[in-house]
C-alpha cells in the first residue's frame, strides 16, 4: 500500500522524513536493550537536506547500524561517492555515535564484494531503508539497462554488482527481494517529473525498478515528496 506524505517544500520534506525515521528505528530499537537497527539510506542529490536533520534526532545512535542501500564504485572520497555524502550529512551531531558499515571496497570488484557481503552477518538485512528515485524509475541501484537486471530483481540474494549502461559507474546495490523485505520502507521524492514517473508506476506495471516494487510489495511504502 502506497502512503502518500506531501510537503509544500523540501526543508518541510526533510524534516517530516527526519520524524518519521527517527520513528522507526525508535520502535525497531524497542525490541529490547540488547536490540541493534540496521537503516539503509539513499545517495545522490536528494537526501543531503534529510540526512542532515535526521542526524539530530535524539536516539540511542550507538545502537545503530548505518548503510546505503546503494553505492557507486569509487573513492570515498569522490564527488560521487554516496559514502561521502553519508560522511558529509547523516555522521555529525547526535549521529556521529552510529556505526556505518560501508559498500565499496576498492580492492575487491562490485561482484565479489557483493558475493562476500551475502556471505558475511554486516550490513544485516535493513529495518529501516530510505529509498530514493531517479527519473527513469531505479531506484537503489537497480537499472533496467544493466546487464543484471533481471537477476537484480529476482534473486533472493540481498546485495547485488550492477553496471547500468547510461548512469555512470558500476554500483552495489541491494536487490530488489531485499528492499521487499524491509519492515519500514520509505521513498523520498522531489518535483514534478518525478511524482509523474511514481504515478504512472502506481497505474500501471512497467519496466522499472519503483514499478516491480510498487506492484510486488506487501507492506506500506511511505513516499514523501514536494512538488
Ligand atoms: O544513482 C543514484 O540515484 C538515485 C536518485 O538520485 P537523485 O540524485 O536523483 O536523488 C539515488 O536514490 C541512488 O542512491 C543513487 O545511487
Amino acid at each position: 500500500m502506497i502512503r502518500h506524505h506531501d510537503y509544500a517544500d523540501e526543508a518541510a520534506q526533510a524534516e517530516a522524513l527526519a520524524d518519521a525515521v527517527a520513528e522507526a528505528l525508535r520502535a525497531t530499537l524497542a525490541g529490547g536493550p540488547a536490540r541493534r537497527a540496521t537503516l539503509a539510506v539513499s545517495g545522490g542529490k536528494s537526501p543531503r537536506r534529510f540526512l542532515s536533520a535526521l542526524s539530530t534526532r535524539d536516539l540511542p545512535w550507538q545502537r545503530v547500524d548505518v548503510t546505503l542501500v546503494d553505492d557507486r564504485w569509487v573513492s570515498a572520497d569522490d564527488p560521487d561517492s554516496n559514502a561521502r555524502l553519508l560522511r558529509d550529512t547523516l555522521l555529525r551531531n547526535a549521529a556521529a555515535h552510529a556505526t556505518v558499515l560501508p559498500l565499496v571496497d576498492l580492492a575487491s570488484q562490485p561482484a565479489q564484494r557483493a558475493d562476500a557481503l551475502n556471505r558475511g552477518e554486516r550490513p544485516a538485512q535493513p529495518d529501516v531503508a530510505v529509498l530514493g528515485m531517479g527519473e527513469d524509475g531505479h531506484t537503489a541501484s537497480l537499472f533496467a539497462d544493466a546487464p543484471e537486471w533481471q537477476s537484480a530483481i529476482t534473486t533472493s540474494a540481498r546485495w547485488v554488482a550492477v553496471h547500468p549502461k547510461a548512469a555512470p559507474h558500476a554500483r552495489i546495490s541491494l536487490s530488489l527481494s531485499a528492499l521487499l523485505a524491509v519492515e519500514h520502507l520509505f521513498l523520498q521524492i522531489g518535483g514534478g517529473e518525478k511524482r509523474a514517473v511514481l504515478a504512472r508506476a502506481e497505474q500501471a506495471p512497467g519496466e522499472n525498478a519503483i514499478s516491480k516494487l510498487i506492484g510486488q510489495t506487501g507492506r506500506d511504502l511511505h513516499v514523501y515528496s514536494f512538488a
